[in-house]
């Protein structure tokens, strides 16, 4: 076996803005940890949080490795390499929200100090892991300092949500603009780091199996699912102000829609790729107000049971307007009018408390001509189907006819399935590990370009404007544990089709 050649970063600073915050503690930290230990941090290397909650650098250090400890793929007690690593992890209290440039002075500070012990130029990488609201405010900051304005060295990293909407998102990038070069700025989407979703394109364009057939011509229908079985638990505040359209659908399902859907890239360089994303994002067909009734379908969940427990209504928690309109679930049937799909429908669904945890890609391919078997032989017959399952296992998955053993033709599914775990004896990378892996080697392939965000804005401001203007369908209308709404199942029914809710879990089971 050929042995994995490790590309280690710069010598590098990253600056965690919300360093005492959730995403960090479950999701940032965890992640560089794995980094150092695959081997892929510079021994140059050191991370700073950054908050207003008083840490000294040991009390910071026990609060991240409390987190370890929860969240990380790899655990470690303390004694393992998180030792060695803890060492390189450091706390500074400020108020970023104040936005002078004396408060920034004590980043400028530790680069230089840091510059001067390690004797060389550091790459810099600023992490706004933060509310929204400081986005502008921090990076406005951070364009103060004077020891990092070189561009090649300079990255920002800016956490979902990116606007609120079109116009929102659009001045936020016409500031960002204004301060860094577009190849600095890196807008995450964490959908966009996941194992499987990155295999999407390895999937179509290694192999000369499913490109020829991916189009409209053997293509019936694709659906793309995220579902979730957790509620809004302590983010009730934001979400109310977001919705399953926003939250989950703008970004993540997009972009996975433009994974499955781009045109075959020249090359994998950054900009190539976005660019046929945006292009797939150009061809969804904007739908008008009497469009968005016949082709969107929103819900909220009421109070029930998940798993035994009983659970609040989404009115009911904390954060939330009681009388609250905003949906915790969007089914949403995307046309893309090109060559290669009209006519093929995307049917995209996600919502919260919803029967499973699952993200999952189904391509349904049209039905083959099945004339000259016996009636019988094709009763259990099914179209091919392609599954790709993000999480929670990592598998793809393709559904064909087999004949049954006996002196009969008798017909009926398979399945032929390629599980990650099961294949590869590595271990799979979190999604955060490889794109802060990405973002400090400055490779942007994965990340959201200015136009791009603000194209998929524009295919969800129909949406988003439709629901505004009229009065709110009645809330609450499906039960936690549910599928979601009815007539989201209508939505699909109506086309003669239904929703694949799960895959099945083993290539035993019974089809
Ligand atoms: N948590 C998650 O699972 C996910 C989060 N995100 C995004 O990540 C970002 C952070 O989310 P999350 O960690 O959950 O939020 P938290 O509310 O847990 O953390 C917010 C952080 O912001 C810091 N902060 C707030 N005001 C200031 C200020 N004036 N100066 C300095 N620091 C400040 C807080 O520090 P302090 O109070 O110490 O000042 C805290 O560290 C958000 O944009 C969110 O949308 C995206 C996907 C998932
Ligand atoms: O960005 C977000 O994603 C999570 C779901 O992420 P996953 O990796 O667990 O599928 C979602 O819960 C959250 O509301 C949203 O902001």
């Amino acid at each position: 076996m050929a042995s994995k050649v490790i590309k280690k970063t710069n010598p590098t600073i990253v600056f965690i803005f919300g360093g005492s915050g959730d995403l960090n503690h479950r999701k940032l930290t965890p992640a560089l940890y794995n980094l150092y230990v695959d081997g892929f941090l510079n021994d140059q290397f050191k991370v700073y949080g950054l908050g207003r909650t008083d840490y000294t650098d040991k009390k910071y250090r026990d609060h991240l490795l409390e987190g370890i400890q929860l969240f990380s793929r790899r655990k470690d007690d303390g004694k393992g390499p998180w030792k060695e690593f803890s060492e390189k992890v450091h706390y500074l209290k400020m108020d970023a929200g104040a936005g002078t440039a004396e408060e920034y002075s004590i980043l400028d500070k530790a680069i230089q100090e840091t510059e001067k012990e390690w004797k060389v130029e550091a790459d810099v990488l600023y992490y706004l892991s933060v509310g929204p609201n400081l986005f502008p405010i921090i990076a406005k900051g951070i364009s103060t300092i004077k020891s990092s304005h070189k561009e090649d060295k300079t990255r920002i990293v800016i956490e979902k949500p990116f606007g609120h909407d079109l116009q929102t998102a659009m001045d936020l990038n016409k500031l960002l603009a204004g301060l860094f070069q577009e190849d600095q700025i890196y807008r995450i989407d964490h959908y966009l780091g996941k194992e499987t979703v990155q295999n999407i394109l390895a999937l179509r364009f290694a192999n000369t199996l499913f490109e020829p057939i991916w189009n409209n011509k053997y293509i019936d229908h694709v659906q793309i699912t995220a579902a979730e079985t957790v509620g809004v638990e302590d983010r009730g505040g934001y979400y109310d102000t977001s919705g399953a359209l926003r939250d989950m659908i703008q970004n993540h399902i997009l972009q996975v829609l433009c994974m499955v859907a781009m045109e075959a890239p020249v090359s994998f360089d950054a900009n190539e790729i976005r660019n046929k994303k945006t292009d797939v994002l150009k061809a969804i067909k904007r739908y008008t107000n009497e469009e968005v009734k016949e082709n969107v379908v929103r819900g909220q969940y009421g109070a029930g049971w998940m798993k035994g427990s009983k659970v609040n209504a989404y009115r009911e928690e904390k954060g939330v307007d009681p009388n609250s309109a905003t949906e915790t679930y969007a089914a949403v049937k995307f046309q893309i009018d090109n060559w290669r799909w009209q006519g093929v429908p995307f049917y995209v669904r996600s919502g919260k408390y919803l029967a499973e945890k699952t993200t999952l890609i189904t391509i349904h391919f049209k039905q083959a001509p099945n004339y000259a078997f016996p009636a019988e032989a094709v009763d259990a017959w099914r179209p091919n189907r392609l599954t790709l399952t993000i999480q929670p296992e990592n598998d793809v998955r393709l559904l064909f006819q087999a004949k049954r053993p006996g002196q009969t033709m008798s017909l009926n599914p398979v399945e032929m399935v390629f599980n990650y775990a099961d294949a590869y004896n590595e271990p799979q990378p979190e999604a955060y590990e490889t794109l802060l892996l990405d973002a400090m080697m400055g490779n942007s392939t994965q990340f959201m370009r200015n136009d791009q965000v603000e194209i998929a804005w524009k295919v969800v401001m129909p949406i988003l404007d439709s629901w505004n203007s009229k009065v709110p369908v009645s809330f609450p209308n499906y039960s936690p544990g549910s599928w979601g709404p009815e007539e989201a199942d209508a939505l699909i029914a109506k086309d003669g089709r239904s929703w694949t809710n799960s895959p099945t879990k083993s290539s035993k089971d019974k089809l």
